[in-house]
């Protein structure tokens, strides 16, 4: 099994999955009902008499969405996705603080333009998969979910959040000094509305989880022993609904934005390149990760 999901990751990687959009059938073959998978970091759990699959993430110490960790996430989801079994998926971390850390930042620092290609590449890949899931996709969200973090959270169907002060979501990307990419922009305006949309992306804004409930960015909370146990009950109202009508209806909805990042999908990584090779984001970059790394000092 190891192996086989070493050379899917290998395919993803090389580009044939985002092509073809597809896993090889060897690799497909992995799940089947009440399914256990763990990878370096991810662990797949799947109840073949619910139809859900409750995917966790395990990537110490802040599960920063790394090429490696992009990869696996993705090659899961697919998995999922192929095995008629499986209807909906509880997204939710292992750790005890952070859900995600959003983009590992070290993968967009001092890299060849090759490595920021293939990178982005993966970060789109990631998102369309989420994005056009047919499962019903549960974010249980049990602690901090900056940036990419929180775009992954926004692209499931419905959002708890742990209901502890300490905890925030948003898209900070401006607190870093650069810019979240249209299809960032698009996922949080569908979800929040296109002014507090501006607002929140201009000052790069973290709310607090009462905050996120107002403005509608998490639709529930749940105390933190909870927030799984919320998610397991709100899947089981989604699945209620037939599969057909349902799968219809959210891709009629999500087509629009899901068609903008397809055509403009080459042209968004070359424009992530151009960026991110400037001397002024990678400064920008470098120093927001030292700035990490002093705050425990
Ligand atoms: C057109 C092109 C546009 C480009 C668009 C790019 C879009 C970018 C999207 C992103 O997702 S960028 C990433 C933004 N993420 C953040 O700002 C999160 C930063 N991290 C935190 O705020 C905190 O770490 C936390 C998540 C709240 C957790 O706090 P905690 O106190 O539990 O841990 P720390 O001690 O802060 O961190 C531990 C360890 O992890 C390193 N680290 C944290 N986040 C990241 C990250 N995103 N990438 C890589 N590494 C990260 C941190 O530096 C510490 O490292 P060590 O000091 O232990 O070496």
């Amino acid at each position: 099994m190891a192996a086989l999901l070493k050379r899917s990751a290998s395919l993803l990687r090389a580009g044939a999955l985002q092509k073809h959009g597809v896993l090889t059938k060897q690799a497909l073959c992995l799940f089947s009902t009440n399914m256990r998978m763990f990878t370096n970091k991810i662990s797949v759990e799947m109840d073949g008499t619910t139809g859900v699959a409750v995917l966790t993430m395990k990537s110490p110490p802040v599960n920063s969405l790394s090429l490696d960790f992009l990869t696996e996430f993705t090659i899961s989801l697919e998995k999922l996705e192929m095995d008629k079994a499986c209807r909906g998926v509880i997204l939710t971390s292992a750790l005890p603080r952070v859900f995600s850390a959003g983009l590992d930042i070290t993968e967009m620092c001092g890299k060849s333009a090759e490595h920021y290609a293939a990178f982005w590449r993966a970060v789109q890949e990631f998102w369309l998969k989420l994005y056009t899931s047919n499962m019903v996709t549960v974010a249980a969200i049990n602690g901090s979910c900056p940036a990419g973090g929180c775009l992954m959270a926004l692209v499931c169907d419905y959002r708890v959040m742990a209901d502890d002060p300490k905890f925030s979501i948003g898209l900070n990307e401006t607190k870093l000094g650069i810019v979240a990419p249209f299809w960032f922009k698009d996922t949080m305006t569908n979800t929040i509305g296109n002014r507090e949309t501006e607002k929140a992306l201009q000052l790069g804004y973290m709310y607090s989880p009462a905050d996120a409930l107002k403005v509608g960015l998490v639709d529930q909370l749940a105390s933190a022993d909870k927030v799984e146990t919320v998610a397991s009950t709100v899947m089981s109202e989604w699945l209620a609904i037939p599969d057909h009508a349902r799968h219809l209806t959210k891709s009629m909805m999500r087509k629009p934005t899901r068609d903008r990042l397809v055509t403009h999908r080459d042209a968004d990584i070359t424009s992530f390149v151009n960026f991110v090779t400037k001397d002024s984001i990678q400064k920008s970059l470098q120093m927001y990760l030292e700035s990490l790394k002093q705050r425990k000092r």
